[in-house]
């Protein structure tokens, strides 16, 4: 039995009549891909800039408050792209329809609520193959997306960098090379007037010569992209072994999207990291040095945030900046506490985490639950956490409480790491015992006629550095 559940009430306002019209013609607008390619990604995502939005879903399986947060995070993620949500509808179901995901009774029940409450785009909770996305605009007379697309056009719409803005484009044309035929097919009618011009072999239309010229020079383009991305991740590479080679220790810091990722790290650096209450307000990685108190000096690396049903595509063109996760000392993973499933955030979290490093036959570096905006969550959920997650460190970003834990916790990681020995140090090398002083625990100091023999606990990197002066080590 299926079941269409409205969850707000709609105020009724039944004009239609040009809309439909209006955003069939819009959804055509492919015309822009024969002649430039670089319009590819503006013509079809400028397109997408969503207004007036209805959400449907497909419920398929866990509790009635699971469909509901998951709809509750599309909202976020609609409103995040700077659309109005108007209305929003699940339906029951042991699986999506075939042909028009919702069914076609259900499809036609959906394009009452549209015409009812004006909107101008339907999106959808999943992701939607390509045929079941034009058969339910066909019903439905609107714009129809998914929530991979969606995602894309936040990405598309948030990255700032050279290279996150390659690697949104990269995601983008993947999604979109499969969906080239549609549209094609109806630049082909609209062209010649002749559907069907373009139906079998030995009748190859206009319409399809184009389709593959398009295709050919989309992965012509994603093939340039690729490289490009690859040049940009040599150079963080290098960076990256010059941090190692100086031996501070790399902290990452991954989590679902709004966890409080950012503001951790401004707590804990005391940089203006960007925050912002939206989805995927961080696209770039961000590399601050801290120091903490006993000396050791750390870097935290501020990452992209995951989300439940993250678009493969952009799995993949995100890879580069996910190896930030995979190079790192420790992994610290921010969980929102005021969530209502925080146990679903640290799955898909660690889902995509797991899937990467398998990829890369990396085993993934030790992690450090945080759970964060504990100013927000009431002293009954507060129990129930703290005995769920006995490991984590519980936090505030927000007030700083716990903040001074965390530190704590981090420390004794790093120390754990170190190794103790006893350096022969010259004269000469005064530069080694300023290094010490700063970066290492001295132990003990005694001074010689040639030099200064320390017994120091320090970061491995560095007793390697300096594996000639060591004189006893252990
Ligand atoms: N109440 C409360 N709110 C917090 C806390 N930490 C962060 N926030 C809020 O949560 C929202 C998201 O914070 P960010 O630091 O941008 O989260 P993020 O994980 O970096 O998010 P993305 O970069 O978008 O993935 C902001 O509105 C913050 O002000 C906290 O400890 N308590
Ligand atoms: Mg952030």
């Amino acid at each position: 039995m299926t079941e269409l559940h409205q969850l707000p009430d709609s105020d009724a306002t039944p004009t239609t009549g040009e809309l439909a019209l209006d955003d069939r013609a819009s959804l055509q607008r492919v015309a822009g891909l024969s002649t430039e390619l670089a319009d590819v990604t503006e013509v079809e995502y400028r397109q997408l800039r969503l207004e007036r939005v209805v959400l449907v879903g497909v419920w398929t399986s866990g509790t009635a408050a699971e469909a509901k947060a998951s709809m509750a995070e599309l909202a976020a993620l609609a409103e995040t792209a700077g659309s109005e949500v108007l209305e929003a509808v699940i339906q029951r179901r042991s699986r999506p329809d075939a042909s028009t995901y919702l069914g076609s009774g259900k499809a036609e029940e959906l394009r009452q609520i549209v015409v009812a409450t004006g909107a101008d785009t339907v999106i959808c909770d999943g992701e939607l193959t390509p045929a079941q996305l034009t058969a339910l605009e066909r019903v439905v007379k609107v714009k129809v997306i998914d929530r991979t697309a969606l995602i894309l056009d936040i990405f598309a719409q948030h990255a700032t960098s050279r290279e996150g803005k390659a690697q949104v484009s990269l995601a983008q044309m993947e999604y979109m090379l499969p969906r080239l035929r549609g549209w094609g097919e109806s630049m082909s009618r609209q062209a010649g007037g002749r559907a069907g011009s373009n139906g079998g072999v030995g009748l190859r239309g206009p319409g399809e010569t184009k389709i593959e010229t398009d295709r050919r020079r989309i992965r012509e383009r994603m093939a340039k992209l690729r490289k490009e991305i690859r040049g940009m991740k040599t150079a963080r590479t290098v960076k990256r072994a010059q941090r190692r080679r100086g031996g501070v220790p790399a902290l990452t810091v991954v989590g679902y999207t709004n966890a409080g990722k950012s503001s951790l790290v401004n707590a804990m650096t005391g940089s203006g990291v960007l925050v912002q209450d939206a989805l995927f307000a961080t696209l770039d990685p961000t590399t601050r040095r801290a120091e903490l108190a006993d000396g050791h000096e750390v870097v935290f690396t501020d990452t992209v945030g995951f989300v439940r049903h993250l678009p493969t595509q952009l799995v993949e063109a995100f890879r580069s900046t996910l190896e930030e996760a995979l190079h790192a000392d420790l992994l610290i993973h921010v969980v929102d506490g005021a969530d209502a499933f925080p146990g679903k955030q640290i799955s898909a979290v660690r889902q995509v985490l797991s899937d990467v490093f398998a990829e890369e036959g990396a085993s993934p570096p030790p992690e450090l639950l945080v759970i964060n905006k504990i100013d927000a969550v009431d002293a009954t959920r507060m129990t129930a956490l703290r005995g769920e997650y006995r490991d984590a460190v519980f936090v505030s970003a927000k007030t700083g409480e716990g903040i001074g834990e965390l530190f704590g916790r981090i420390t004794e990681f790093v120390a754990a790491g170190d190794v103790e020995a006893t350096l022969e140090v010259p004269f000469a090398r005064g530069e080694v015992m300023a290094r010490l002083h700063a970066h290492a625990h001295v132990l003990d100091t005694e001074h010689t006629a040639s030099g200064t023999r320390v017994r120091v606990s320090m970061p491995e990197a560095i007793a390697a550095e300096y594996a000639d002066l060591v004189v006893d080590g252990d």
